[in-house]
């Protein structure tokens, strides 16, 4: 149920963004939340914070020509919505997928405003990509997209404005790609201009594992504040991919055994445990498809074409893509006895299984909290390219497993600040949101 105040401004949201359907829900989730933080604070509406909030400060589209390996010239389409910046310069990844159109990029960039609050670091919101399928491409087309993608993104960009980085189909070699583009086009070695950089060009240590560890220390709070820990724990992780295999890692360092995982094939069962090395093999070297780990690990299974909730866990960490868990997975999960689900990827859980875990007395981690360690290792890039430093692995880990202890606190004492308590959407929602809505208020009408 929406509060009063908020109905009509989603209602706008969903006439002023035509078929942009998961940027309607994650709006309507946020609004969903914030309820009593607007009671509490009448000056938002006043000074319309909310709306203004859900309109981007800038959307770029722009198109991208480029040639593949026989000559063949082929069009995609870019996006970058530059969501919000009164925390910080905007701060968010690109993605890389033939299903991006500007709702996916408006519902992730609108996520990002919220999850670098959180983070308590000084970090806009924004988000880009391209429908671009990078699948079965080799090497040196990717390298051609890259460049395509950035000799026009560059014009938007900076260490001061905008700073992209990773997400689904954007790893270290594309970084790697659009950083050398942006040098040379602009002479200037600017390295705080991306983050998820290799170590040789300004990149920081643990960015690459940031998404996933900080998930698992996520989750590691929400069982210690139930009193549980992971030690012991069977564990089922969706994807397969950069946040996926940190989340296994550090799932596995932690004492838990994750069993399962993923890729849009089908998944893999492993009563022994996820060989994470394996996976980094097929997934990180090969690029390969999933389908090969039992072949190479004797007693696993792949299962084609099914939902990976169906195997019995106590921890289930959905960390591939959005709406990837429904209402269907979410009965199928608390029947098999789950007790905690922390979102590693964006939106993965659709609203009515949320909904069934709240009520089952699941504790549910929201992805704007649960994954907020990559952004926030990127902001720790950010720092150490400002001071032209490089940190150790131990240190970075450090500061990052005590920021995730810092969102979870934020999480938990908001809800609870709000009668709301153990509600770590109401929580991440309102603590992020009320962070933005003060600063807006102070920068006045901009
Ligand atoms: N990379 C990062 O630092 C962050 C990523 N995220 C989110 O995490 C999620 C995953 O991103 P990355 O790991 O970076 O991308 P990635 O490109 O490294 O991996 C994505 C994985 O998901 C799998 N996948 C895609 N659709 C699927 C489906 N329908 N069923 C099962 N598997 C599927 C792919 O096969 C791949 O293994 C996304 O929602 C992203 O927005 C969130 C915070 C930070
Ligand atoms: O590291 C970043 O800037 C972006 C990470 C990201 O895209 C996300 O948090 O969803």
């Amino acid at each position: 149920m929406l509060h009063e105040r908020l109905e009509p401004v989603y209602e706008n949201v969903v006439r002023r963004n035509r078929g942009e359907d998961e940027f309607h829900q994650a709006v309507r989730e946020v609004l969903e939340s914030i309820g009593p933080a607007v009671d509490k604070h009448p000056e938002y509406a006043e000074q319309k914070i909310i709306e203004r909030i859900c309109e981007p400060e800038r959307q770029i589209v722009f198109r991208v020509p480029w040639e593949d390996d026989r000559g063949e010239v082929h069009i995609n389409r870019g996006f970058r919505v530059e969501f919000n910046s009164a925390l910080g310069p905007y701060k968010g990844g690109l993605r890389f997928h033939p299903s991006v159109y500007q709702g996916i990029v408006k519902f992730l960039g609108f996520e990002q405003i919220f999850k670098n609050a959180l983070t308590g670091l000084p970090i806009g919101g924004g988000k880009g990509g391209a429908d671009f399928d990078p699948k079965g491409r080799s090497d040196r087309e990717i390298m051609r997209f890259c460049q395509s993608f950035m000799t026009e993104l560059h014009r938007h960009v900076g260490e001061y404005t905008d700073v992209p980085a990773g997400d689904i189909g954007v790893g270290g070699r594309e970084i790697g790609y659009l950083f050398g583009q942006y040098k040379r086009i602009t002479n200037r070695y600017e390295s705080g201009v991306l983050t998820g950089k290799h170590l040789s060009f300004g990149g920081a240590r643990v960015r690459t594992e940031a998404t996933g560890y900080g998930c698992a220390f996520f989750v590691q709070e929400m069982l210690a504040a139930r009193g549980q820990s992971f030690d012991g724990k069977q564990v089922v992780v969706s994807g397969s991919g950069n946040v996926a295999i940190y989340t296994m890692e550090k799932v596995h360092q932690l004492g838990g055994t994750v069993v399962a995982c993923s890729d849009s094939s089908g998944y893999v069962f492993d009563e022994q445990g996820i060989d994470v090395e394996l996976i980094k093999q097929i997934k990180e070297v090969e690029r390969a498809r999933i389908g090969v780990y039992p072949g190479r690990r004797p007693g696993a299974k792949f299962i084609a074409a099914r939902s990976i909730w169906e195997v019995p866990c106590d921890v289930a960490l959905p960390s591939a893509t959005q709406n990837e868990l429904t209402g269907a997975d979410a009965a199928a999960l608390i029947a098999n006895g789950c007790i905690a689900v922390g979102e590693g990827a964006n939106m993965p859980t659709t609203p009515d299984a949320v909904r069934s875990f709240q009520e089952a007395g699941v504790a549910f981690g929201p992805g704007k909290a649960a994954n907020a360690g990559g952004v926030a290792t990127s902001a720790l890039e950010m720092q150490q390219n400002a001071s032209r430093d490089s940190w150790s692995f131990e240190f970075t880990e450090q500061r990052l497993e005590e920021i995730m202890k810092d969102v979870h606190a934020r999480c938990y004492a908001t809800a609870a600040e709000y009668g709301l308590p153990g509600n770590y959407v109401a929580g991440a929602n309102i603590a992020g949101f009320t962070n933005v809505a003060d600063a807006m208020l102070r920068l006045g009408l901009v």
